[in-house]
This record gives C-alpha cells, structure tokens and sequence, in this order.
C-alpha cells in the first residue's frame, strides 16, 4: 500500500486522498441507458436477453415463488443463517418508530405516524460472489416495517438457478417473488414492472456499478421510483495506534479488499503502530486468500497514513467518510462521540468488520465513496414513510387562527385567509 505522512501532505493533498477511485458515470450511464429502453419496451423477454448475455443463463421462468420451491442445506447452514437471522431481526425491531403526538398550542394537536412503503424491490448482488447475507440486511428491515409487496432479485447460475440459500433466507422472511435477473436489467424490470414482475415504489442494495447508475438514472425517471442510497464499492478505514494487533489490523484490510478491485482499504495509524510487522502479515495472509488476485488490485489502489496523534486520526476518517470504520486504539469506545462520518463503526480489537457483515444485527448496506457525510445505512426507517395529521379544536383555531390570517395577508394569499377567517366568523 501507498504510504504518506500527514505531517508532509498539503490541505489539498489530504483532500486528495479523500477522493475514491474515479467511476467514469457518463460511459456507464451510455452502456446502462439501451438495456434500461429495452427491458421497458419488451419486459420480460427485455429481461431474459441480458440474463442469457450477461449472465450465460437461461432460467424456464426469470420469477418464482420461493415457497414453492425445495432446498437442500445442511443443519450448519441453517444454524448460522438463524441466528444472524435472530440477531439481525432483534437490533431492527428495536428501531421500530414510536407514534408521535404533541400539542403544539392549546387545541392544536399535530401527529406524526409512519407507514410502510407498500411495494419494494430489493436487490441482492451475485456477480463475483453470491452473497445471501445481503437478503437478510434488506430483507428483514422491509418485513418488520411491514412492507406488502417485496421482490428480490439476484443473478442466476449459468444453469438458471438460485443459491439454495438465498430461497431458505427468502422463505423465512416471506418474500413474495425473487426475480432470477442481475445488473441494469433486473433494476429495470423492478422500476416498470414487466408481466411478471411487480412494480415496486423503491429499489434498495448494493450492487457493481450497472446497478447504481441504473438505480440513479430510474429515480430521475418516469418510472417514478425511489432509491436507498449510492452503496457502491465495499471500503473500510482503520485507525491503530500502539495497542493495535498488527495481524487483526492486516485481517481487516483484506476482509474489504477481497470484495472487488475497486474495493479501497486505507490504514490511518500513529506513529508507534507496528507498521512493518502489519505489512508483512498483509502480504502472508493475502498470498492465502481464495480471492488473493482481486485483494491484490484493491490493495494496490489503497494507502496508509501516518498520523502525530489520534485527534488527527479521526480528523482525518470523518473527512474520508469511510463505509466502515474500525476503530482499534485503547479504549477505543470512548472516541464515539469524535466520529461524524461513517457508514458503520466497529470498535476495539475483539469486534471485526466481517462481525457487522453478517451477525452482530446491525445493517450491511450502507454509503459508500464518501456519502457517508450525508446518507444513513439501510434501516427500517428505509421502509417507511411519515405522514404528519394535525386536529384542531374550536379553540384551538380560535387560537392559531389569527396568526395563520396574518402570514396568509404578508403572503398575499387571500383564499389561504378566508379559509380560516370564514370559520372564525362562524365562531363569533
Ligand atoms: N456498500 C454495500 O453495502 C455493499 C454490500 C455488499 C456488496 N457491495 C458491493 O457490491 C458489488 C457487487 O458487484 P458484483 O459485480 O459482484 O455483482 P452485481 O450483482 O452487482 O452485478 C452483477 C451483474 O452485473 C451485470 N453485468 C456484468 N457485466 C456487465 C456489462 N459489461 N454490462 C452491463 N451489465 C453487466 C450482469 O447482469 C450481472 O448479473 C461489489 O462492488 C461489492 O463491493 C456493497
Ligand atoms: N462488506 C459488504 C458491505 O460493504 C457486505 C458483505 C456481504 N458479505 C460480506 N460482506
Ligand atoms: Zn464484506
């Protein structure tokens, strides 16, 4: 990895490393716009060309009902799937909103109640690995919040079919239909519906960049749909001081960089961390890896900088606004209220990233490239909307009445006056 030191970097230069790999959106928006025109015009067959294109599969039927289908799963599998299941369901009911009522003036109550956004799509990438554990970080967010309608879809294998795990997560959480279709086409099919596939009101996941320039380009379309948030690239960010084990920090690393090449590690450590012994367990433990090829290309795009002190550290991540922030000083918990900017924190040497990835209950699915400054992660306020109701007693419009007619008079909206001022007459 590159290495820098903070201390000999310009203001400009540390702005620089807060930028992530370029994505070149103007020609990926040129590839994504034709199969986007195509699924609208033709559906479902739109559908099937780019699966058998892009995917080398031909599945009989791109929709089916996970519960009519049979899976075969070893006892491990389901165990592990059920209690990430378990805890993942616990944190998210706990988020559940509470109903809100307050009198704003005497006779003037104003609610806020939340519901559920009826039809959702939700998109669970399979590209380069399958990944089941992303079903359940939407999936069960959209149940509990009670959503009526939820589809997701997922690359097939080259024989059409769908990872025996992803039907057993799609079966506990009673999806209504998974779309077997990846990439722009599967988002498209989800955004304007085709003869088997729902329209829904809002697509969330992660996915490679077809699916976010697609999901960018729906929401500003006609189909009149609503995303989550850019979640593009896996990325992380560590901060180690002194008291960092240079192993774990190396485990860490390569937990992101083995996502996809244009995953982005980056190592913020003082001075005292043991850099080297950390450089050589990285390159140990990469040479071991499945995945070592794609590790290495996301490695040699990411860096590592040398802080003075922990303040500068964290000066430093909230800038970088990483996806995932781990954080491995002493009693790293104590720095929480110094983070602004993060997608998910993790900290301390026992608690690693690959944790939040799959079992502790909190979400996976959260910004990336730098959005972390003004997006959340995907939650159960993701399903949800607010709708605000007020009631207003006879003395409640006695007493607001007479300011709401002075606004409407400074606005010039006369028809806004006489709609309160009508009903004070009748009072008198
Ligand atoms: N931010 C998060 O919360 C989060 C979570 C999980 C995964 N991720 C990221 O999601 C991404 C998953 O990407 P992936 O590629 O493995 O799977 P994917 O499912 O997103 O994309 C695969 C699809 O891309 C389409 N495609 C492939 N080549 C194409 C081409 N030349 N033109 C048009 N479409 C094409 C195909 O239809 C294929 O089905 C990774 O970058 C990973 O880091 C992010
Ligand atoms: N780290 C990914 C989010 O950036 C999520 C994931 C799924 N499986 C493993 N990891
Ligand atoms: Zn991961």
């Amino acid at each position: 990895m590159k290495q820098y030191d903070i201390t000999k970097l310009t203001k400009e230069e540390i702005q620089d490393l807060c930028q992530r790999p370029k994505m070149d959106f103007i020609s990926i928006f040129s590839e994504v716009e034709p199969i986007i025109d195509k699924v609208r015009q033709k559906g479902d067959s739109g559908v099937s060309y780019y699966t058998k294109k892009f995917d080398g599969a031909s599945p009989d039927t791109i929709t089916v009902n996970p519960a009519d289908l049979s899976i075969n799963l070893t006892s491990s599998t389901r165990n592990a799937i059920d209690t990430a299941f378990e805890n993942i369901q616990r944190f998210h009911k706990g988020q559940l909103p509470q109903p809100l009522e307050v009198e704003t003036m005497p006779g003037v109550k104003c609610q806020r109640v939340s519901r559920p956004i009826e039809k959702v799509g939700l998109y669970v990438p399979g590209g380069t690995a399958i990944l089941p554990s992303t079903l359940m970080m939407l999936g069960i967010p959209a149940k509990l919040a009670g959503c009526k309608t939820i589809v997701t879809a997922t690359p097939p294998h080259k024989d059409g079919s769908i990872a025996d795990e992803i039907i057993y997560i799609a079966q506990k959480i009673g999806i209504t239909k998974i779309l077997k279709a990846g990439g722009a086409q599967a988002i498209a099919a989800m955004a304007y519906g085709t003869n088997t596939v729902p329209k829904v009101d809002k697509i969330l996941g992660p996915g490679n960049q077809y699916v976010t320039a697609a999901k960018m380009m729906l929401q500003n379309s006609e189909a009149q749909i609503a995303i989550d948030m850019p979640a593009g690239p896996s990325e992380v960010l560590v901060i180690a001081d002194e008291t960092a084990n240079p192993e774990f920090v190396a485990a860490d690393l390569l937990s992101q960089a083995e996502h996809g090449p244009d995953s982005q590690v980056v190592l913020v450590a003082t001075k005292d961390f043991d850099l080297g012994a950390c450089s050589t367990a990285l390159e140990e433990q990469l040479m071991r890896l499945p995945r070592k090829d794609v590790a290495q290309e996301a490695i040699n795009k990411s860096f590592t900088l040398i802080v003075n002190n922990l303040e500068q550290a964290f000066d430093f991540s909230n800038q970088y606004a990483p996806e995932h922030l781990i954080v491995q000083c002493e009693d790293a918990e104590q720095w929480q209220n110094s983070i602004y900017n993060a997608g998910s924190v993790f900290f301390g040497q026992w608690t690693p990233e690959s944790a939040g990835d799959y079992a502790s209950g909190t979400n996976h699915t959260l910004p990336t490239y730098g959005y972390a400054r003004m997006f959340s992660g995907v939650s159960v306020d993701s399903f949800l909307k607010q709708i605000t109701m007020q009631t207003i007693s006879r003395e409640g419009l006695q007493n607001i009445g007479p300011t709401i007619e002075k606004l409407a008079s400074l606005e010039e909206l006369e028809a806004h006056r006489r709609a309160v001022s009508i009903r004070l007459n009748n009072l008198k």
